[in-house]
């Protein structure tokens, strides 16, 4: 493997000395990208591009063609977990994910196993292809979804606004849910595990739901889960340190608790204020975010004086990855990406120098 030419991104997680405020996007690779929509077309349906070694690599690559990232994702998806569980994934045009089977009766739960790794060998193969691709320009980063955000989809079936399934299970049966999060645990600890071994060089767990949850549920249901992945990850590879990054959208309250995971970052979502979770968080963790994905639909002055903003409310030092409070969307113009791309850079040379 080539020598990584641009470590910024994993000295900040470690809270290492950097020159400047590294920089990647949550979902950095797809639609708002016509060469993205291009491929896509070429590939069929998206669970065909994420099958495709050629493909995946071909679009982690596209957004740092453009873009000075300081970091690659893998291009997959979080619900090739419970597809390899058998739950049958698919996408409906316009409609985002769904299952076949659900899990909707205490028979399938009961037959809820750990896959077989072999099951997931596509992404692997892809995390390598993508590592050769990159040949040291930048680290790669691995992902997978919380065992509670993985759960919301196995048990509802695909997205919802209520969450209403998986929470009347919760209150109304906790130790049926407890085996699923165990399960999803185990499983997300194996499927990250065999991501570094194939190359991922810092790995993200997104719990995109896990803010829904009631005080104490979160800790209950969502975080000590992610707690026992983060125990179970090799965290050294190949001589290096593999840093891992906890990101509950809507976590903003429980700050203290998840810098408290084990983790080394945190992500954060919009609605916090950065310079307070620093106070909050100290040293134990670095923190990524939290521009709202919004504010790109804004001209590149406006997009601008907001980088401005969060890198002075972070202040100086280092232990800060710059990026978005969430996914970017797809009606996002290019080139707004570019110009917080060179403001981030730009704008942040000289707090660091300082
Ligand atoms: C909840 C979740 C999913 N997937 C993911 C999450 C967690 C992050 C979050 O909270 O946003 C994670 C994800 N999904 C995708 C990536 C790729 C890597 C990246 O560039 O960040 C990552 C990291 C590609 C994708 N995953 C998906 C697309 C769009 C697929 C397409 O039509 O081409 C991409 C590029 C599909 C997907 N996959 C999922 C949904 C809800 C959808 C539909 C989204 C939509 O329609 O806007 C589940």
């Amino acid at each position: 493997m080539s020598p990584l030419q641009n470590d910024t991104f994993l000295r900040a997680l470690l809270r290492q000395p950097t020159d400047y405020t590294p920089l990647w996007l949550m979902r950095q690779a797809g639609r708002y990208l016509p060469e993205y929509r291009a491929t896509r077309k070429q590939a069929g349906s998206f669970l065909d591009l994420c099958k495709n070694r050629d493909f995946a690599t071909e679009v982690t690559l596209q957004p740092l063609e453009r873009f000075p990232l300081d970091a690659a994702i893998l291009f997959s998806d979080i619900l090739t977990v419970p597809d390899a569980m058998g739950l049958g994934l698919y996408f409906e045009e316009g409609e985002g994910p769904k299952f076949e089977r659900p899990l909707r009766d205490e028979a399938a739960i009961r037959a809820l196993a750990v896959p077989d790794m072999t099951e997931l060998q596509y992404v692997f193969d892809a995390v390598g292809s993508i590592r050769q691709a990159l040949a040291g320009r930048v680290p790669l980063i691995g992902f997978s979804g919380s065992p509670f955000t993985l759960a919301c989809y196995m048990i509802e079936g695909g997205g919802s606004t209520t969450y209403s399934r998986i929470k009347t299970m919760m209150y109304d049966r906790p130790e049926l849910l407890h085996h699923i999060l165990d399960i999803n645990a185990r499983t997300v600890t194996a499927y990250l595990n065999a991501q570094i071994e194939a190359g991922a060089q810092a790995v993200q767990i997104f719990d995109s739901w896990g803010g829904t949850l009631a005080f104490g549920k979160y800790q209950a249901f969502s975080l000590d889960y992610m707690k026992r992945i983060v125990a179970g990850l090799k965290r050294e590879h190949d001589g290096r340190r593999v840093p891992v990054i906890v990101f509950t959208k809507g976590g903003g309250l429980w700050l203290e608790d998840i810098a408290d995971s084990g983790c080394d970052a945190v992500g954060l979502d919009w609605t916090v204020d950065l310079g307070d979770a620093r106070r909050r968080v100290g040293d134990k963790v670095a923190l990524q975010g939290n521009l709202d994905p919004n504010a790109l639909f804004a001209q590149p002055a406006a997009i601008e004086a907001e980088v401005g903003r969060l890198l002075a409310n972070y202040g100086e030092g280092s232990g800060h990855v710059f990026n978005l409070g969430h996914g970017i969307s797809q009606f996002t113009p290019p080139e707004h990406v570019a110009a917080l791309c060179e403001a981030v850079h730009r704008l942040s040379r000289a707090p660091l120098a300082g």
